[in-house]
């Protein structure tokens, strides 16, 4: 064991260190001296003290590995073991590593278990390829918002769960005003620069639940769950001031925004296309009214609107 190339050390039946091969050293820059004998194998891996999977293996604590690991946890092929995948801080190496990890036990012929072994597997180069992926597809490629595609999912999501807690659910459109006089005065590569400095200021008044995303060309698009309309409308306000204050300059005066904001309570009859298309009602009624200001309405109030004028 001492020599094979895969990372592997082993702990016996009271939790201390039995072997810490080469492999392992390299892995976690602690070398086996510091740590045979000890039961403080964790600190290689984590700073805050906390099991690592042989540790689990040995208590019998299969049933915490959900919330320690990440979800791709399973039981090893034999059935006796764990395999699971996290990141783990290594604190001696100073970076921090995706590592993937399979405990199993070691039984002396009547069963008794006398130690543990886990080999480890770095996937950092794996895990990095994959996230880096999730954010191409995720993420619009200008602004670094979220992209429709991860606005409708988002939505979709949002919404069975505010169905679920009956809570209500609240969206912003965002449109900026006369883009395209801005687009002649500086050029494309001048309005994109201008959707850029939108975004991120549309972005800081997001709370970490909320979810602001590039809709479509200059239109934005934020979903707040549960939020009623009164406090949409004051994120809605808060947005069409903060890009005010940017001061950039558009025609005589400055980029401005309008904004439509729409709010519904999430019910089995109700759709969620309905609440973008009050969001957008609102919208065209803030842009009809001159452009930069807010316009509200409750989901449910335009759709029972709509009933009566059919
Ligand atoms: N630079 C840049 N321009 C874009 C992008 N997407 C859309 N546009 C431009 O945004 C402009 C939108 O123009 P319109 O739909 O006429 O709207 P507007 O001029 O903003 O007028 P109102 O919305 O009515 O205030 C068009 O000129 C598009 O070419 C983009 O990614 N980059």
């Amino acid at each position: 064991m001492e020599l094979l190339a895969i990372p592997t050390f082993a702990i016996n039946s009271q939790g201390r260190v039995l072997i810490w091969n080469r492999a392992c050293e390299r892995l976690t820059g602690v070398p086996a001296a510091s740590v045979l004998g000890t039961d403080q194998h964790w600190r290689c891996f984590y700073s805050m003290p906390r099991p690592t999977l042989a540790d689990l293996v040995l208590q019998d604590r299969q049933f915490d590995v959900p919330q320690l690991y990440d979800q791709h946890v399973r039981r090893s092929a034999d059935g006796a073991g764990l395999t699971a995948q996290n990141w783990c801080d290594m604190p001696r190496l100073g970076l921090r590593r995706y590592l993937a990890a399979d405990a199993s036990p070691i039984r002396a012929g009547d069963g008794t278990l006398v130690a543990v072994v886990e080999t480890l597997r770095d996937m950092t180069d794996e895990k990095q390829a994959q996230l880096a992926l999730e954010q191409l597809a995720t993420r619009d490629g200008l602004t670094g918002l979220a992209n429709r595609r991860c606005f409708d999912h988002t939505l979709q999501a949002e919404w069975q769960r505010a169905l679920r807690q009956q809570q209500s659910l609240s969206l912003l459109m965002v449109d900026v005003d006369n883009f395209k006089q801005y687009n002649d005065a500086y050029g494309h590569l001048g309005g994109d620069e201008c959707l850029q400095r939108i975004a991120s200021a549309v972005a800081s008044e997001m709370r970490a639940n909320d979810l602001v995303a590039r809709y479509g060309g200059e239109e934005f698009a934020v979903i707040l769950p549960n939020q009623a309309l009164k406090g949409a409308a004051i994120v809605a306000e808060r947005i069409r001031c903060r890009v005010e204050q940017l001061q950039l300059p558009n025609m005589d005066s400055h980029v401005t925004v309008s904004i439509g904001a729409a709010t519904a309570l999430p019910a089995p009859h109700n759709e969620i296309s309905q609440l973008i298309a009050t969001a957008d009602a609102a919208l065209y009624r803030a842009k009809h009214m001159g452009r930069n200001r807010i316009s509200l309405t409750e989901a449910w109030e335009w759709a029972e609107k709509k009933l009566a004028q059919s």
